[in-house]
């Protein structure tokens, strides 16, 4: 669901491309539901396919991390999970701070699936004096004014914001200020940060334009295999093929 990028050089200083770095976690989630099955070792292959990448881009992917699988066996399951989870930092325990505690910050902080993979959520913040205090999925909401020393209290470098655009900018360069080097961006709004700051933006509206023009794509090109088809053939508007007044075919006879 992520889209965007960091401001940081297409490779990293250890010589592992960003693209490679972006797709480790689509292996580590495919590889910690075969480790949950106790499969042992999985082919290239097959672990590619689980993860919804090609085989070739897989091996020049691992081959980074300096794992090469074995030929007839495949990769070791458990010790891929160990390499890549490694790699991520997800050795260690991350403490989040979620800004903005309304509809997706709420659902955010209960989200399951943080703590799972490492990221304790230390703090939700909100400027609402309404909320302070307030437990959201067991914590209690704190006021922006106690921002900085939430951050430095429990040694966040991870930030979470979910406040309406404009406020992003502001709540961004606070936490910037003091201390935090990750931000993960949900409000809709590019954000400006300080060279050794890492940006991530989530839209999933953006993920749905993409898919429009996807569907706006595949009903041309169904379009224009209607019209090169012969008379006989061609679709009929189905009675479902209604437009919104329910009269006007959504494809319309050829
Ligand atoms: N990226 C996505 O896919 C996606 C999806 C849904 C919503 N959003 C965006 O996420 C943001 C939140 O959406 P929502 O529906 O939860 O909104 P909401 O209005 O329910 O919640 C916003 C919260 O932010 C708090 N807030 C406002 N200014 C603040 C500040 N300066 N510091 C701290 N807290 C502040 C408000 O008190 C409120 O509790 C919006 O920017 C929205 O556009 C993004």
């Amino acid at each position: 669901m992520a889209t965007g990028r960091t401001h940081r050089p297409a490779t990293r200083s250890r010589g592992i491309p960003e693209a490679t770095v972006a797709r480790l976690p689509l292996y580590l989630r495919a590889l910690t539901a075969l480790s949950e099955r106790s499969v042992p070792t999985v082919s290239s292959e097959e672990l590619a396919a689980a993860a919804g990448v090609n085989s070739a881009k897989l091996r020049k992917d691992f081959s980074y991390l300096g794992s090469y699988g074995t030929r007839g066996v495949g990769y070791d399951v458990e010790y891929l999970v160990y390499q890549i989870s490694r790699e991520l930092g997800l050795t260690q325990d991350w403490p989040v701070v979620i800004v903005g505690i309304g509809n997706l910050g709420a659902a955010l902080a209960n989200y399951g699936g943080f703590a799972s993979r490492g990221f304790r959520v230390a703090a939700l913040i909100d400027a609402d004096p309404a909320m302070a205090g307030k437990p959201v999925a067991g914590i209690p909401v704190q006021h922006t004014d106690e921002l900085e020393s939430i951050i430095t209290d429990n040694g966040v470098s991870i930030g979470v914001i979910a406040t309406p655009a404009g406020a992003a900018q502001q709540v961004c360069d606070r936490l910037v200020a003091a201390g935090v080097t990750s931000i993960l961006n949900f409000a809709p709004t590019v954000l400006t940060v300080p060279d050794g700051v890492d940006v991530r933006k989530v839209d999933l509206s953006i993920e749905l334009q993409i898919l429009a023009f996807h569907e706006q794509r595949k009903a041309g090109e169904e379009a224009a295999v209607d019209t090169a088809a012969p008379a006989a053939v061609r679709r009929q508007p189905a009675a479902t093929d209604q437009g919104p007044d329910g009269d006007v075919p959504a494809v319309m006879p050829a």
